[in-house]
């Protein structure tokens, strides 16, 4: 007797970024703003399945609150697997099944994740043979924050953000996040950014932005105390002007044994630096006795890759 054959199917696991320092330029006419970023992979994942399909089509759980996530074409990973079918001339459709773990528009990159991990899934679903090049060049297609979703562990990024370098770091930096309930939009963000320093004295876009190499030299060093004295994001003025109830947490944060507290990204995440793994424990018991929801993560972490199984 001969079983049915089980149709193929390839689960592809991507994690959300931090960004551990974050300066922004001036804005072309594109709308996009000149950047340096240092990301840092972290240990929140979203896992996506790709199996083969007449159509392109995806469904969306997890653990956090999916409304926001479309189940059209809108959806970023499903424009991913087009992308990739035009690329490799795949004439079929996919069914990409994503469990999300990252909050959805947290500023911690959850739908890049679910891009680049439908780009490796689809690649290895229909024998393609991108490659990392290939892969970066159509990552870079779909957003800014795509690429780094692909490399993970620890880098620099220019340009859109998207033009990467890895970074080296040493051992784990543990991290504590305190999530919204509500989400925020990153263009939204940026443009509150340069109305605020066209309006007020928070100065102005540097000519030229730069990972201040403080934060690489901390990083390499896997000191989390002396990257403390560095961790900062431009767009945290203005969400924190977009979202003034974060203004709490942080400082609750910072008085309760975080080493520094950033805006993760565009936000409403906030990213609380440790010392180490025992201090975010106590940083996350602290917090969510408080009412703040928190979890603790750490990186960095690998890109998207396939899982076995
Ligand atoms: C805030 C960050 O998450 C930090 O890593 C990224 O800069 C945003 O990356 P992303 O969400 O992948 O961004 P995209 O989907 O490419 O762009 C969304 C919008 O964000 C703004 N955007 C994004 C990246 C960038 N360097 N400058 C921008 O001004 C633009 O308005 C753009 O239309
Ligand atoms: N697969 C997807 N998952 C989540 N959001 C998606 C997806 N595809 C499209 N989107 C849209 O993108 C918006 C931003 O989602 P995402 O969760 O990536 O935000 P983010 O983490 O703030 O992004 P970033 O930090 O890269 O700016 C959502 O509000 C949603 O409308």
């Amino acid at each position: 007797m001969t079983l049915p054959a089980t149709p193929p199917r390839v689960h592809v696991r991507a994690p959300g970024k931090l960004n551990v320092f974050f300066e922004v330029g001036g804005v072309h006419s594109d709308g996009y703003h000149d950047v340096a970023s240092a990301y840092q992979a972290v240990s929140l994942y979203e896992d996506v399945w790709a199996q083969p399909g007449d159509d392109f089509t995806v469904s969306v759980s997890g653990s956090v609150d999916t409304a926001g996530v479309p189940q059209d074409d809108r959806n970023l990973a499903l424009r991913a697997a087009r992308l990739v079918a035009r690329e490799l001339g795949h004439d079929g459709g996919v069914h990409l099944e994503i469990v999300k773990h990252v909050p959805v528009a947290g500023g911690m990159g959850g739908g890049s994740a679910d891009a680049a991990a439908a780009l490796v899934a689809c690649d290895a679903l229909w024998g393609g043979d991108l490659g990392t090049q290939g892969l970066h060049r159509l990552a870079a297609r779909l957003g800014a924050d795509v690429p780094f979703a692909l490399m993970g562990g620890t880098a620099v990024g220019t340009g859109r953000g998207d033009q990467l370098s890895p970074a080296l770091a040493k051992g784990r930096f543990d991290w504590v996040i305190v999530t919204s309930e509500h989400g925020l939009s990153t263009p939204e963000v940026y443009r509150h950014l340069d109305d605020l320093r066209a309006r007020t004295d928070i100065g102005p876009a540097p000519e030229v932005p730069t990972v201040d190499a403080g934060v690489l030299h901390a990083l390499r060093a896997g000191d989390p105390v002396a990257l403390a004295e560095y961790v900062r994001n431009d767009l945290q003025a203005a969400a924190l002007s977009l979202r003034p109830d974060l203004r709490e947490p942080l400082e609750a944060a910072e008085s309760s044994g975080a080493l520094a507290g950033i805006v993760s990204g565009s936000g409403p995440t906030l990213a609380l630096l440790t010392a180490d793994a025992e201090s975010a424990l106590e940083l996350q018991v602290t917090l969510t006795a408080t009412g703040y929801r928190s979890l603790h993560v750490h990186g960095p972490v690998a890109g998207a890759r396939v899982m076995a199984g």
